[in-house]
């Protein structure tokens, strides 16, 4: 299904002399274990993409996790305790991440650090993010910022209710996160809700769509899956790939 009708190529005698793609940029908001890492999953599954190797990938997720600003000592110290304030727009740089989104925005390829939630830190680990058809940005304040909202092709925010949320994020952080009980509990109650609604929550505004129920609405998704291969398809409207309003 993926076309080159997106690539802006510069011709001169018939001979294209670059091919620069414009990927269609699709940002995923909403509060956090509300499912955007598995709403993005199906996304790439029903686009025929998750079981490629990287390089081949034509829609590839980031998170906004890679874009956490380093700590200092004394911030790493509190973070270790869950008194850290993950949740609020001033643990993020933002500059990292609005030049990351345009380099990928401008069809070159990007290396991104991932996110380690064990050290609080970014590891070692990178990704290298080829160009693509469609580039998929998760996280919890992705529309906060104007500079990187103004970016987006296609806004989604997954709607799932607080209960469900921390339902799934208690044994996720126990699990994957290395945290006990009373630090997830903690730092849920004292940061998470509380930016939640301050920070996140107001955000659902901007969304084009709203998907409740994250990855069990099979619809929404379908429907969404729909418009992307549509503007991807040969003839479809991907030459005049603008930001949305
Ligand atoms: N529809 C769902 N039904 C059941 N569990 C889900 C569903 N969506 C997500 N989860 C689980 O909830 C946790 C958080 O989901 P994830 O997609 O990582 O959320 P987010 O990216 O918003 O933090 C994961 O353990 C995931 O497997
Ligand atoms: N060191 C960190 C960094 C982030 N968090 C929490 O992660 C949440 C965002 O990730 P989701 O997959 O849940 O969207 C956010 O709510 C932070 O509190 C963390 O606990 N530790």
């Amino acid at each position: 299904m993926m076309s080159d009708t997106h690539l802006n190529g510069a011709k001169t005698n018939g001979t294209n002399i670059s091919e620069v793609k414009t990927p269609f940029l699709i940002g995923v908001a909403g509060g956090t274990a509300s499912g955007k890492s598995t709403v993005c999953k199906r996304i790439m599954q029903q686009l025929g993409q998750a079981e490629m190797d990287h390089t081949q990938r034509q829609v590839v997720c980031i998170s906004q996790d890679s874009f956490y600003r380093d700590l200092t000592p004394s911030e790493k110290a509190k973070a270790d305790k869950g008194m850290f304030n993950f949740d609020h727009p001033d643990a993020f740089n933002e500059m990292k991440m609005l030049n990351v989104l345009k380099t990928i925005l401008a069809g070159q390829k990007v290396t991104i650090e991932c996110y380690d939630y064990r050290t609080n830190a970014l590891s070692e680990k990178t990704i290298t993010i080829y160009p693509a058809d469609v580039v998929l940005f998760e996280g919890i304040l992705v529309f906060y910022f104007q500079s990187i909202r103004d970016l987006f092709h296609m806004k989604l925010f997954v709607d799932t209710d607080s209960d469900t949320r921390l339902a799934r994020r208690v044994p996720r952080d126990i699990k994957e996160r290395g945290r006990d009980l009373d630090h997830v509990l903690n730092q849920y109650m004292t940061f998470v809700k509380p930016a939640f609604d301050e920070f996140c929550s107001p955000t659902k505004k901007f969304a084009d769509v709203i998907i409740p129920r994250g990855a069990d609405n099979t619809v929404a998704i379908d429907l969404i899956v729909h418009h992307i291969g549509e503007i991807l398809r040969p003839g479809g409207n991907a030459n005049n790939l603008t930001p949305g309003p």
